[in-house]
């Protein structure tokens, strides 16, 4: 809510999100024997550096325990960096967390900020007391947001017996009611079916468009990127990896795709014409990485004419191979 806020007139529009060389170092104790305990330190976050213009969409994406999570919250003053300089709208957010929350909205795939046996107008009612957020900006927002989430007809309904997809939509609405300049979804699409994505998505892209919403999104699923960011960030071991369109990702991430064929019985490695080539073997179960520009069909049908076939799944890249394939690119530039 801008308006109830002190906005920081110094701030640049291109510097909505700053940080400078973030860290995050965890204290790990270890149990490892009868009272014996081993300290371990766990850099969950290594100098980060990047900037978020207002109104931006960008993936923020990394295998698992990368560093996104603990990323999220330090943007949101749960957790306090270790060193370096975190802004939000100009606002630090671990010493103004009460003032930040006002501007942030959050919505965590995998946990619920609803209550569990209140219908869920019931939790959107605590929200607008919580937030004070004055009655016509309330019903205005509920107004806008219930209906091209279509959760018209669910709001008497216990969030308890909502499906994950209505459910992960209600959290949506509830992220949004108090109108927050910038929004941090963590895997917002996670376990959802195709139609409940897609909603997910255009909804997502609407609030971006006519809001001017800043968007932080984190997933798994490449599509979610595609579809909804121009601008993506590669995390991995708490560094960042990458940062720059989608495009320059695939370049580097998306060529091969993975034809994992079962034998009738363990075989050496199978013959593929090049450049496709066998990656791994695991009894009568064999990897085949190929271009993604080519047609798995020819390659389908030489390893069937020659070889005893069961079974076959073509597999698409995901967020681990792209980073697999960033290691290999960094480390062959580095050599030549
Ligand atoms: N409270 C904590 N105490 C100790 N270590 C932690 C804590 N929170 C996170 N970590 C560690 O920090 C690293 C980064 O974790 P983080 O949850 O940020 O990763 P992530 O990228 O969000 O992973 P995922 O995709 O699995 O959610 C991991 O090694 C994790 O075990």
């Amino acid at each position: 809510m801008v308006d109830q806020d002190v906005v920081d007139e110094d701030l640049v529009d291109e510097d909505f999100i700053e940080l400078d060389r973030v860290e995050k170092v965890f204290d790990v104790r270890k149990k490892t024997g009868f009272l014996k305990r081993e300290r371990r330190q766990v850099r969950a976050v290594d100098a980060i550096s990047f900037r978020v213009a207002r109104g931006e969409m960008v993936g923020y994406i990394g295998p698992n325990g990368a560093g996104k999570s603990t990323t999220i919250k330090m943007l949101t003053g749960i957790l306090t960096p270790s060193g370096g300089r975190l802004r939000v709208a100009g606002i630090d957010p671990s010493r103004e967390r009460t003032r930040l929350a006002h501007r942030i909205g959050v919505v965590f795939g995998q946990r619920t900020t609803l209550w569990w046996d209140l219908p869920l107008i019931d939790s959107y009612r605590l929200m607008h007391r919580m937030y004070r957020i004055p009655d016509a900006r309330y019903r205005a927002n509920l107004g806008r947001l219930v209906e091209p989430l279509e959760l018209g007809d669910l709001l008497d309904v216990p969030v308890r017996q909502l499906s994950l997809g209505q459910r992960m939509r209600g959290d949506i609405v509830a992220a949004l009611l108090h109108d927050p300049e910038v929004l941090y979804l963590d895997e917002p699409t996670i376990g959802l079916d195709v139609v409940s994505k897609a909603k997910v998505r255009e909804s997502l892209r609407e609030l971006n468009a006519e809001r001017g919403t800043t968007v932080l999104l984190t997933t798994h699923d490449l599509q979610d990127i595609e579809q909804l960011c121009s601008r993506v960030m590669v995390i991995d071991h708490g560094r960042l990896m990458y940062d720059g369109p989608l495009t320059g990702l695939h370049e580097v991430g998306q060529s091969e795709r993975t034809l994992v064929v079962d034998l009738e019985r363990e075989l050496p490695p199978i013959e593929a014409p090049a450049p496709a080539r066998v990656v791994r073997v695991e009894g009568p179960r064999q990897w085949l990485a190929f271009p993604a520009s080519e047609s798995a069909a020819l390659l389908v049908a030489r390893i069937a004419a020659e070889y005893p076939l069961v079974d076959l799944s073509v597999r698409e890249p995901d967020i681990e191979a792209v980073i697999a394939k960033m290691y290999v690119e960094q480390a062959g530039k580095a050599v030549s």
